[in-house]
């Protein structure tokens, strides 16, 4: 475990730009943010946070104004507050809120910044982190320390003050506890195995947790997002299945954007003389991802988690980058993503991509948004464009797209069998096309018109364009267009798979208007799909009145993100006639 000693700066990072042409691209949106939710009770609108922004004035008349800013609800902010609230025991902590004075503002008086102090870790957060009891007369504050374990001990420095709990950075673990540890990624065990950036980059956080673990701690996830933000009280949530682990655990990802800084203004070009200005400093162009808990670029050779055809090209990247780096004004992002090369001829509806023909080949590496990337899903072709929306480890999609195919239809189950699918935020149509074999007419609604271009395509390719519609536009504004099409919900199942922020009440609303036979929910966000799947499910009975309701019939977890915190989340919602 490396020492850390600098502070992490808290402002905002540069904004980046692609990095294929260094002047005047545009700046490149962060597909992996997490887009912040926006109301706390109910599915996103477009109303702003509730609390975004609230300040706290301590002390009457004082001029100075102390800003307290409290996450938004769902995110990262919010989970871990959450995670700090539970440990500190919600008793203690309502009691302290309920004072009025701020004081769950106020760290310990003895705990400065900057201080080195000795913890023994408690807890895992959901994102991985631990959390530490501080306890200085009778008041109860909690640490929060990455890469530690529930029971190492560990030194850790304090950098900032937060409500009931303080940030640190890792210095030292003193005494490792072997609960938790060994998995494949642990270098202590493994010296030569996981990633020799562990500790310091911020994209994995679990992977010294031995893989069986991870897979208990997503279930974990899971099960805690339902009891914080589902509303549903303990019956009408199921019991949270096993994790489906990635059958790759590394070398999965099939997409990577590592990102570099631009030279800065202080920085000695190399034709420049020390002698021609003053102040100037050596750098050194860094291209990777972002540091855990310090500020810029973590310097990036390899990453074990992407494919390796991937850590093939980052290595041109960088040759590439670092030759031209003194050209770019922005920092900029690199997109590399892992595609089959394109099949000869390229399959059409009159001549359709055949499973029986396709043989190993060897894997390309592409760095152009634009250009088409090839994957394959069991015995389906896809082809998007390679800036778009794909999920990124290929080797959990045939279980995945399964899982949902026996959800919708279990085994051995005398309901009602839907007939038609509406796939809803369906990106190129992954769960449309590979689900399509079970239905007489498949419906995809997305609201990128690329995305809606590739489906149809896919469609076509896989010979499937006769069974089925692709609809560009809003999923909020698109249930009233499936009539035409021949879709009602008596004879339909729907699979909803939204970004990160989850569903709007508009596509909620049109969900139980609709009411379709069976939903699946498919989310890489849990705490957002929690608050929507409570929604759906309180509004079906109140909308029911007694006559019918949706039940949540079944939830668990999918490992996409093998190493790191991120879990993906099926619910599988079912309608239920009561008379
Ligand atoms: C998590 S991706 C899922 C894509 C696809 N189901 C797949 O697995 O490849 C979410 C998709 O929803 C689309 N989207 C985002 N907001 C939307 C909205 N309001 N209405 C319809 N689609 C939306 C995005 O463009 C993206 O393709």
């Amino acid at each position: 475990m490396s020492v850390v000693a600098d502070s992490p700066s808290r402002s905002p990072p540069p904004k980046r730009v692609r990095a294929e042409s260094p002047a005047a691209a545009p700046a490149a949106v962060d597909a992996a943010a997490p887009a912040a939710a926006s109301t706390a009770a109910a599915p996103s609108s477009s109303k702003p946070a509730q609390n975004k922004g609230k300040n706290f004035q301590q002390g009457k008349g004082k001029r100075k104004r102390n800003r307290h800013i409290l996450p938004d609800p769902y995110s990262s902010g919010d989970v871990l507050y959450r995670d700090v609230v539970d440990f500190l025991g919600k008793e203690y902590v309502d009691e302290i809120i309920a004072k009025g004075d701020s004081s769950e503002w106020d760290a310990p008086a003895d705990l400065e910044l900057m201080s080195v102090i000795e913890l023994t870790a408690g807890v895992m957060t959901v994102s991985g982190e631990s959390l530490s009891m501080y306890e200085k007369d009778g008041k109860k504050w909690a640490i929060v320390v990455p890469f530690a374990h529930p029971g190492d001990k560990i030194r850790a420095k304090v950098f900032k003050h937060d409500r009931l709990c303080s940030m640190a950075d890792m210095v030292e673990i003193v005494e490792y506890c072997d609960d938790l540890r060994g998995g494949e990624g642990d270098r202590r065990v493994n010296p030569e195995a996981g990633c020799k950036y562990f500790g310091e980059c911020g994209g994995c956080q679990l992977q010294s947790v031995p893989y069986a673990k991870q897979l208990l701690h997503k279930a974990r996830t899971v099960d805690l997002a339902y009891q914080r933000f589902s509303g549903l009280q303990g019956g009408k949530v199921p019991g949270i299945l096993p994790t489906i682990g990635s059958p790759k655990q590394w070398g999965y990802r099939t997409k990577i954007t590592p990102h570099f800084d631009a030279p800065p203004k202080w920085a000695q070009r190399p034709d420049q003389n020390e002698e021609d200005a003053n102040d100037v400093r050596e750098w050194s162009c860094r291209i990777g991802f972002d540091r855990k808990g310090k500020p810029g670029v973590l310097d990036i050779e390899e990453c074990p988690i992407a494919t390796p055809v991937l850590n093939a090209k980052l290595i041109d990247e960088r040759q590439r980058i670092k030759e031209t780096i003194w050209s770019f004004k922005r920092g900029a992002t690199v997109l590399l993503r892992d595609s089959l090369p394109a099949p000869e001829p390229i399959p059409t509806a009159e001549s359709p991509y055949d499973p029986a023909s396709s043989t190993e080949v060897a894997h390309v590496a592409i760095t152009n948004h634009k250009e088409l990337v090839y994957e394959r899903v069991g015995s389906f072709l896809f082809s998007f464009a390679a800036g778009s929306f794909f999920q990124n480890n290929n080797s959990i999609l045939i279980p995945l797209t399964e899982y949902v195919k026996e959800a919708i239809f279990p085994p051995g189950s005398t309901a009602k069998r839907p007939t038609h699918l509406v796939d809803t935020y369906c990106g190129s149509g992954l769960f449309g096309i590979t689900l399509s074999t079970e239905f007489e007419r498949v419906a995809g609604v997305e609201i990128t018109a690329d995305s809606i271009t590739a489906a149809k395509k896919n469609a076509a390719m896989n010979g499937l364009q006769d069974k089925t519609t692709w609809l560009c536009g809003k999923a909020e504004q698109i249930f009233g267009g499936l009539p035409e099409q021949g879709f009602a919900g008596d004879h339909s199942c729907v699979v909803i798979d939204p970004p990160r922020k989850g569903c709007d009440t508009p596509f909620l609303e049109q969900l139980l208007a609709f009411k379709p036979l069976t939903a699946v929910y498919v989310s890489c966000n849990v705490h957002t799909q929690a608050r929507d799947i409570g929604w759906f499910i309180t509004e079906s009975e109140k909308r029911g009145e007694g006559k019918w309701r949706y039940e949540l019939e079944s939830l668990r977890g999918f490992d996409l993100f093998p190493q790191t915190a991120h879990v993906e989340s099926v619910g599988v919602l079912r309608l239920v006639e009561l008379n």
